[in-house]
């Protein structure tokens, strides 16, 4: 498979490993807007860039019918935008806030609890997630998501930054040297605290689901999600 990459900072180059590993070539390192793109030598696009740059990165993959793969995080006011041009377009398009097989288990593990929960009015959820000081979004795309399982599953409706209230998910975002990213939700009640954990150890895992659902969507056409790679049910 012949690999873009849109992005060539930490997950860039960590990709560019684990594809080289399983076989794959890597015919562009786009890492800034002046760097023309030659589509046509492209099977398909790994986009880790940045949220100002993911979504021109994106539609112009769509624009030339190549399939995109992108994990940025921090641009989604404009995703149904970017589903939009895919469609038109004919192309296809997976966007993961985290492409790890052990974070798409926790997100179902997640939406479970919630569900269990929902009903407990004695139990306050919370969130909290833990990254490195380079990154430049918070909260994290992780716990957007983890956030949105939560309210499709109880009686939550939004989530808040640093703020709790009435109905409203708290998620403290804490920087701190190199941590690749830990995401944790908690229920606390007056007598006791339920708490799930995910920790990534190094970006390894984020790079492989990446590359993985690069390897899924060959020859495919549409919308599709890590669910979809994983068979996640
Ligand atoms: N979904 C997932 O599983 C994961 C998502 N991420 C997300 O991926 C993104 C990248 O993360 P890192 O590699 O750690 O960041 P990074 O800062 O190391 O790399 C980003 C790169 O994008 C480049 N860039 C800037 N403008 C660009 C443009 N117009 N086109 C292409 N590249 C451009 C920068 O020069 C930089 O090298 C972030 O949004 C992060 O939150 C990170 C890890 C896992
Ligand atoms: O910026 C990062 O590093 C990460 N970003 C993603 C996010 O925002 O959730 C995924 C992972 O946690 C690492």
């Amino acid at each position: 498979m012949k690999i873009g990459l849109f992005g060539y900072g930490k997950m860039g180059k960590m990709i560019e490993q684990i594809a080289q590993d399983r076989g794959h070539t890597i015919v562009a390192k786009i890492d800034d807007p002046s760097q023309e793109a030659d589509y046509t030598s492209m099977d398909v696009a790994i986009d880790f860039s940045t949220p100002e740059a993911a979504f021109d990165n994106i539609t112009n993959c769509f624009r030339n019918k190549v399939p995109v793969i992108s994990g940025t995080t921090g641009w989604l006011d404009n995703y149904s935008e970017a589903i939009k041009i895919c469609e038109d377009n004919k192309s296809a398009f997976i966007y993961a806030s985290n492409f790890s097989l052990g974070v798409n288990i926790f997100f179902e593990l997640n939406k479970h609890l919630a569900t269990m929960m929902a009903e407990l009015e004695q139990y306050k959820v919370s969130m909290e997630e833990i990254h490195h000081t380079q990154k430049l979004d918070a909260p994290s795309g992780t716990a957007i998501t983890l956030a949105e399982g939560i309210i499709e599953n109880s009686p939550y409706k939004k989530w808040e930054l640093d703020k709790s209230g009435d109905k409203i998910i708290p998620i403290k975002s804490i920087r701190e040297g190199t941590v690749p990213g830990t995401h944790s939700i908690a229920y606390d009640s007056p007598v006791d605290r339920i708490e799930i954990k995910h920790e990534a150890h190094n970006r390894e895992g984020f790079a492989l689901g990446a590359v993985i659902a690069s390897e899924w969507i060959q020859e495919k056409v549409g919308i599709f999600s890590m669910k979809d790679v994983l068979n996640l049910s």
